[in-house]
């Protein structure tokens, strides 16, 4: 088993779109694509990219990670059942390499493990979801997976009837629970942004029946614990699915105070990149196995070796992988989730493209989606990433 070829590249992922932190004006993603060869006369090429939210990497993967990936030993390539273990790459990749402060440099090493992954299954001539539940689960998987429409950017010139009528689309496109953004009308201070939020989620509220268990809120770490708690009393009513990222990511302490205050379920996670970050906000950030949502991002947080070491350390204490709905809404964390059982997937029905979204011919229904079954992580079947990806 051998590391064959690397190829990285950067397309944008622009949009005029905005959450409570940041805008997309300048978004980017690496794309990589990595040639393995087994050694016995097959070859395969898996593919990576990054979430949104972070940059492309372009620095890093080819000073770095690339050519320490390209010089992996080839022993350590090699997994027990005769296919490729990415693990071994992984350690290749992170020698050399400091512990803690993990920035930027774990959607780099994400990226290729992405990429890793895909080959490891198309070498096995199975799709990913198949390959992690007969490596990790004695070969059951779920059947399908829970996905929910996440949406509701600010956007220049959107009001309560645009928002509503993205909303409905989603529900038209078979989701049955969607989220939006608040805590971040441009331009609002957080004290005017509520009265306008309680409009925008009563708004929302009211197509969904009024049934606040299918509109989950993300304020993307903007709230410091003050307008987190006032944000929560007035939320708490409504019985919402969930209250995302309330708090700056890393600020643990915080998180206890508002879970003691905001009995419904608070979702975090995204901006967490290590299993060493995830287990600090199990240890300290007070939340709550029975209810709380981890939104951990493989492919932002140096990929699924590392989700592999995270959920074991969820496992640990006392965590269901059911807990687990991870950030990024792309075709490697839904098979993660099918395989490895996690609680379900983020899904960007209409941003993020081609990057966020599922294979083409996978119909959502009642807010479920089935795998199609093709070797690797499906990107080939959707066309308007495979697009992109082919071109590398
Ligand atoms: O707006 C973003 O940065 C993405 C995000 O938080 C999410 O998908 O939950
Ligand atoms: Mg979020």
């Amino acid at each position: 088993m051998r590391i064959a070829s690397v190829r990285d590249g950067v397309v944008p992922i622009a949009s005029a779109i905005a959450n409570a932190y940041i805008d997309f004006s300048k978004m980017t993603a690496s794309v990589v694509a990595v040639t393995v060869e087994d050694g016995a006369g097959r070859s395969a090429t898996g593919y990576g990219f990054n979430s949104n939210g972070r940059y492309a990497q372009p620095g890093l993967l080819k000073e770095r990670f690339i050519p320490r990936l390209l010089e992996t030993p080839e022993n350590i390539l090699a997994h027990a059942d005769g296919g490729l273990e990415p693990a071994g790459a992984w350690a290749s990749m992170m020698r050399n390499e400091k512990p803690g402060g993990h920035g930027d440099r774990s959607v780099a090493v994400g990226v290729l493990d992405m990429a890793l992954w895909d080959a490891a299954a198309k070498l096995a001539g199975k799709p990913l979801w198949k390959l992690l539940a007969d490596r990790y689960r004695g070969g059951e998987a779920d059947e399908s997976a829970w996905i929910y429409a996440a949406g509701g950017y600010y956007y220049p010139g959107k009001g309560l009837d645009e928002l509503v009528a993205e909303m409905q689309r989603y529900l038209d496109m078979g989701y049955s629970v969607v989220k939006m953004k608040i805590g971040g009308a441009p331009g609002t201070p957080i004290k005017d942004a509520l009265k306008l939020d309680i409009a925008r989620i009563e708004a929302v509220l009211k197509l969904l029946g009024g049934d606040g268990s299918r509109l989950c809120v993300d304020v993307n770490g903007r709230f410091g614990l003050h307008a987190a708690l006032a944000y929560g009393a007035a939320l708490a009513p409504y019985r919402l699915r969930w209250y995302e990222e309330p708090l700056d990511p890393l600020d643990y302490a915080t998180h206890a105070t508002l879970a003691e205050h905001y009995s419904a379920p608070i979702a975090t996670g995204e901006n967490l990149f290590s299993m060493q970050d995830c287990r600090n906000l199990i240890r300290h950030g007070g939340l709550r196995p029975d209810r709380d949502i981890l939104q951990f991002d493989p492919a932002l947080s140096y990929g699924l070796v590392e989700y592999i070491r995270t959920l074991n350390m969820l496992q640990e204490h006392g965590w269901s992988p059911r807990r687990c709905v991870p950030h990024g809404g792309h075709q490697f964390a839904l098979n993660i989730a099918v395989g490895l059982g996690l609680g379900g997937n983020e899904s960007y029905p209409e941003v993020f493209a081609p990057f966020g979204g599922f294979a083409d011919a996978t119909p959502v229904e009642d807010s479920r989606i089935r795998m199609p079954d093709l070797p690797g992580i499906g990107f080939e079947a959707k066309s308007a990433l495979w697009a992109v990806l082919k071109d590398l």
